[in-house]
């Protein structure tokens, strides 16, 4: 009998540290958090690379307690059902925090500022005077009236430039697929580009909040360097594969690019002239932390106590309250007659349907059934087996 029938204590396993209060949604009365397991019901994770990570026969969510899922295989895991989550808009504050205090200190020179005064420790009462003897080195400019250019306005990207707007910048935001929530969010203030070139050529600080993927690899390159402003500041909290880094360190070598503000830095960045890099802090405060583990907790617990899913990255968000006295769910291909299939399975064992949900995503689908009949004895193993023989079928649960 597959373990997807057993009622029985789940485990979660954590690659990464998760927020105490996160794990705790965990009830001891039917979770252990076992980060030895192999076969794990459930993995919360953060940056850890999961591209060779084994996914054991039970998996079925991974919960990114975050939001940039490039660390973890989604396509693999749509094609065994697992479901992989994540936590819209739970750490969106934190990097925003983070990406306006970069802002103002770059372009204050303070880092450098900071870093320079230190090294005067041994110079005794000469300090207040080289003090102020060696302070022009660092004058910096006011961000007061000058551009922003914000690409992709989600979560971070419209609360950074609705901010930004605050401390008196103008905002030129660029985000084709820019959501109806965002939008209505998003101050009428925010100046929309049309193309991603117009926001090049106009903006003295350009910051990125989109994910990586295939389309926004290496978005920073020789060819849009050259659209932009002649010492042009860029500050990428997202992904450091945004950036082509031998143009980037061209660019910061020719000026072109004044300073590159990363929090993804490697050896070819510390080695680049006139970057700050940023030990991936954007989301490292203890509120952004707990907020995103708690959001993940109850999205893996729900969906292992009733299927249902919410803030899925590659199944579709389906609720059905739980109006039956068995659930079957059941992961398939998004092809024709699946439910028909399922149903007839369900009715050949004389069983009631009471209700049903079925929502596809591209070539998947999910689909609920709710059962109106106690299901036991050997018509449990059997209902199992039932569905989860049904060709195109990739995983099945009773609940
Ligand atoms: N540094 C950190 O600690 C940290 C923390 C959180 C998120 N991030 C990174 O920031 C990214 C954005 O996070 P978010 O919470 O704002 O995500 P989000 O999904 O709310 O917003 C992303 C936005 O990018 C837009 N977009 C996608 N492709 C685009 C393109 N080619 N051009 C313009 N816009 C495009 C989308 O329409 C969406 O509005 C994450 O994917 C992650 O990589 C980093
Ligand atoms: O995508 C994200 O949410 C961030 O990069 C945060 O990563 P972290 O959880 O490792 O701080």
């Amino acid at each position: 009998m597959s373990t997807s029938i057993l009622n029985k204590m789940k485990t979660i396993k954590t690659l990464n540290n998760i927020a105490e209060n996160g794990l705790k949604v965990f009830n001891k009365e039917n979770y252990v958090i076992d980060n030895d397991s192999d076969n794990p019901d459930a993995i919360v994770v953060r940056s850890f690379n999961m591209h060779q990570t084994p996914l054991g026969d039970d998996l079925k969510a991974i919960a990114r307690a975050g939001a940039g899922v490039n660390n973890i295989p989604v396509e693999k895991c749509t094609e065994q059902g697992i479901v992989v989550f994540n936590t819209p808009g739970a750490n969106a504050n934190a990097v925003k925090e983070m990406v306006l205090t970069c802002l103002m200190a770059s372009s204050r020179n303070l880092f450098d500022g900071v870093a320079w005064t230190k090294t005067l420790v041994n110079e005794g009462d000469q300090i207040p005077k080289l003090v102020e003897a060696g302070k022009k080195q660092f004058v910096g400019n006011e961000i007061k009236g000058k551009t922003l250019g914000v690409i992709g306005l989600g979560a971070i990207g419209a609360l950074v430039a609705n901010n930004a707007l605050d401390l008196d910048m103008d905002v030129i935001g660029f985000d084709p697929f820019i959501s109806v929530d965002t939008a209505w969010n998003l101050s009428r203030n925010v100046q929309r580009a049309m193309t991603i070139e117009e926001l090049f050529a106009s903006a003295d600080y350009i910051t990125v909040h989109v994910p990586l993927t295939n389309d926004t690899r290496g978005m920073f390159n020789q060819g849009t360097f050259s659209i932009m402003k002649q010492g042009v500041q860029i500050l990428n909290f997202s992904r450091g594969e945004l950036v082509n880094e031998t143009d980037m360190e061209q660019a910061l070598e020719n000026g072109k690019v004044g300073r590159y503000i990363t929090d993804f830095p490697n050896e070819a960045v510390l080695k680049m002239k006139n970057t700050i890099p940023v030990p991936h802090l954007g989301a490292s405060t203890a509120e952004s932390e707990e907020n995103c583990a708690i959001m993940a907790a109850r999205q893996v617990k729900d969906f292992l106590e009733t299927g249902n899913i919410k803030n899925s990255v590659n199944f579709p968000g389906v609720y059905l309250p739980y109006a039956g006295k068995q659930r079957v769910a059941a992961f398939h291909k998004n092809v024709p007659n699946m439910v028909g299939q399922m149903t007839l399975s369900i009715s050949s064992l004389g069983l009631n349907i009471a209700d049903m949900v079925n929502r596809s995503r591209g070539e998947y689908a999910y689909t609920m059934i709710d059962i109106d009949n106690e299901v036991t004895g050997d018509i449990l193993p059997a209902l199992y087996e039932k569905i989860a023989q049904i060709e195109g079928v990739v995983s099945t649960r009773l609940i």
